[in-house]
């Protein structure tokens, strides 16, 4: 379709769009479009890790892992895509049946989440794993096809709606268009960890992470419908073959001829891709030659995106161990992502108005691939900061019982001082309704135990498992029954808090809350244990007609026994009377301390990925930006690849050595780089295309000076000939 011209208005954009303020109409579609696609994918994405860890109840290493694998694929598919739209589809249909197929997996995601569909028992767990966890690995690869494949197509088929005197307007199309990925990922990513954060169900009310994967679904329908909607405004360029191909023959075919040239009777070639020369156009091969020179380049990038994509990951649970109370507001983990998009938000105008001036006004050349290596650092310098939270966090972690060892914390129900000793310890003087602060720890499975209280001393041996922290509940009178009862194994998930109450007295207690019920409670027995939110809680404690309230202040992570004492009297003073053991404390590493690292890892990514981006454009001959685009987000899916690899390899016991590894591979990585971006040199790849044109037209020129020549020849010939043939009469 060619441009339209108003003969009054000068040129028009291409397509049938009219114009806003110099700007196609249908560009508002595909902005609109980029920004709900946006939204799905980060949605989805930023509740993943944790739909693996707590729904299809993953350990942590296999959720990061095919958290990785997934974000790897999505980043393999636009190679796909872009084949599919230059030499078969066209951009505009690659994105409407890639958009159906993303669309059908965000549903499927959804619809994998719902635990009631194999919940037969109605206990609030999945009985059928099998099948949420193959119809949410169809839906990844359905999503992974759908959002890689169009992701080369949308940015390029906006770009191809301005004619060629919108060369401002195309600009800042694409730095709106930057905006909008960063916008609805913001939106999305505050958005889909409230929702899975609520309860929903049939049978039973469990985490919704049906609701938090079926909005993104929708939102990928209305960005579909949307893209539609635009239809008859578009400028639909027509598939022109596949240059990606081309690229490809010609490369084999100089790797061919070089392999069949290879003696020392053949005279050595500048370059080994003009051993191509016999088959391929001059200027084919030229570019062919800018391409390889970026590409090699591009070699040491996927190392920064291994870092990079962690914050999915790794870094979201490490959230999970921290405190996300904010006074106003508490942030679950996965909403920690946000931060990213906020900074980016902040930090591209910042850059690009201030520091990047600033740095020019300085006198210093801040090149595209400077800038490249200080983002790599930044990067590297994010992960140090992880490696240190990591270690404040650790400091903060009970430490669990090994396989073979046995941890016992000792609680008395009665109302005298008993004098316990454990083995060969030292005996612990416990008064009434007194824990022990801290476990005893042995490394055996029989201990024996001698306890005295008043005149009576009983002396047993107890069992225990191995691998097990237990409690020992001593009764009011010791010849009785010794209860043990199983302690916590791990912190509670999702920063919940595990409760539950020991009944001391002679009597039954009914103890209820507005959040959770633990029921009747039978003299000298316990409850189960109830996760309870962050906040402030109160216990009704009732035991015939007489009853007491209770109140405690939680906060993320940790673990409680209370015992209701032998000689709670219901009155006034219940507050007092009841006794805790903190068996597991709660998280106290703020949330906030992993704002260095995110602030770290934007202003990497900004030096890093918008630079790279815009260097990876420049460097491009016209007609191979594709081509490099796909192989910019190639580096994206090499990098997450990395991480599996270097994460399975190094399999570190501590998670802050494995952070300490990863900067430390980046800043080698780095050094590399810098090396190799020292030897580059810039180009303007159109300056030496239209070198090659004028050799072209100044050839042509010949040629058709010599056809004319030959044809002078041919007619002075026959003239001659027919003087000749005149003479000869
Ligand atoms: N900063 C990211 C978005 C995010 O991680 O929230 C970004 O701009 N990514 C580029 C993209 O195309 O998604």
């Amino acid at each position: 379709m060619a441009d339209k011209e108003d003969p009054k208005k000068g040129k028009r954009s291409k397509g049938t769009s009219k114009e806003v303020c110099g700007y196609p109409l249908s560009i508002f579609f595909i902005v609109v479009n980029e920004f709900c696609e946006r939204f799905s994918y980060y949605g989805m994405r930023a509740v993943l890790v944790l739909y693996f860890k707590y729904f299809l109840r993953w350990d942590d290493d296999l959720a990061t892992s095919i958290y990785h694998t997934f974000v790897a694929l999505c980043y393999l598919t636009p190679i796909l895509g872009a084949i599919v739209a230059d030499s078969w589809l066209g951009k505009f249909k690659t994105i409407i049946y890639l958009s159906i197929v993303y669309a059908i997996g965000q549903v499927a995601m959804a619809v994998s989440a719902i635990h009631d569909i194999t919940d037969t028992d109605r206990d609030g767990t999945p009985d059928n794993m099998t099948f949420h966890v193959v119809l949410s690995m169809v839906g990844l690869l359905l999503i992974a096809l759908g959002t890689g494949g169009i992701k080369p197509c949308v940015a390029a088929f906006g770009g191809d709606q301005f004619g060629d005197h919108q060369e401002k307007q195309r600009r800042t199309f694409f730095s709106v268009f930057y905006l909008c990925i960063n916008g609805g990922s913001l939106l999305s990513t505050i958005i889909t960890p409230i929702l899975r954060a609520q309860n929903c169900g049939i049978y039973s009310k469990q985490k919704c992470y049906s609701l938090a994967f079926g909005v993104p679904a929708a939102l990928m329908m209305v960005a579909l419908v949307v893209f539609i909607l635009g239809s008859g405004m578009y400028y639909k360029a027509k598939p022109q073959g596949n240059i990606m191909l081309d690229v490809c023959k010609c490369i084999g075919f100089a790797i061919k001829n070089r392999y069949r040239h290879r003696g020392n009777q053949y005279p050595k070639r500048k370059h080994w891709m003009d051993w191509a020369e016999e088959k391929y156009e001059k200027l084919l091969i030229a570019q062919i030659k800018m391409v390889l020179k970026v590409l090699f380049l591009y070699i040491p990038l996927p190392m920064f995106w291994t870092l990079f994509d962690q914050k999915g990951s790794r870094w979201t649970l490490q959230a999970t161990t921290m405190n996300g109370d904010f006074g106003l507001l508490v942030i679950q983990p996965d909403q920690m992502q946000t931060v990213n998009p906020i900074l980016i938000l902040t930090l591209v105008p910042v850059m690009d108005s201030l520091i990047y001036p600033l740095i020019k006004k300085c006198g210093l050349n801040f090149t595209p691939l400077k800038r490249m290596t200080v983002g790599m650092i930044l990067a590297a310098l994010a992960f140090v900061c992880a490696a240190v939270v990591q270690l404040q966090i650790d400091k903060t972690l009970p430490v669990f019982p090994s396989a073979s060892q046995v941890q016992l914390k000792l609680l008395n129900m009665g109302n005298k001082t008993v004098t316990v000793q454990l083995q060969d310890n030292e005996p612990a003087i416990l008064a009434p309704a007194q824990v022990s602060d801290e476990y005893f720890v042995f490394d055996t499975d029989q201990i024996t135990v001698l306890a005295t209280a008043g005149s009576t001393t009983v002396h047993r041996g107890i069992s225990f498992t191995k691998g097990k922290r237990q409690k020992l509940l001593l009764p009011l009178d010791l010849n009785k029954e010794w209860v043990q009862i199983d302690d916590l194994n791990s912190k509670p998930e999702e920063g919940n808090n595990a409760i539950r109450f020991v009944n001391g007295k002679n009597a039954e207690v009914n103890v209820s809350s507005a959040v959770a019920n633990f029921g009747i409670i039978q003299p000298f027995h316990y409850s189960n244990y109830s996760l309870i939110k962050n906040g402030k809680v109160t216990f009704n404690l009732q035991s015939g007609s007489e009853s007491c309230e209770y109140s405690r202040d939680f906060g993320f992570g940790s673990s409680f026994t209370f015992l209701i004492p032998n000689n709670l009297t219901f009155g006034q003073n219940c507050q007092e009377e009841i006794t805790s053991a903190e068996d597991i404390k709660p998280n106290s590493v703020h949330m906030a301390l992993q704002i260095p690292q995110y602030f770290f890892i934007t202003a990497g990514e900004v030096m890093f990925s918008v630079t790279g981006l815009e260097f990876s454009y420049s460097q491009a001959p016209s007609n191979m930006k594709a081509v490099l685009q796909a192989g910019w987000l190639f580096t994206v899916a090499i990098g997450n690849f990395i991480v599996l690899i270097v994460a399975e390899l190094a399999k570190l016991p501590k998670q802050w050595a494995e952070y300490v590894l990863f900067a430390s591979l980046l800043v080698a990585v780095c050094i590399i780089f810098s090396i190799m971006a020292y030897f580059y040199t810039y180009i303007d790849p159109a300056e030496i295309e239209a070198q090659f044109k004028k050799v072209d037209d100044d050839d042509e020129d010949d040629k058709s000076k010599q056809q004319k020549a030959e044809i002078e020849m041919v007619k002075r010939d026959s003239v001659s000939s027919s003087e000749d043939d005149e003479k000869s009469k």
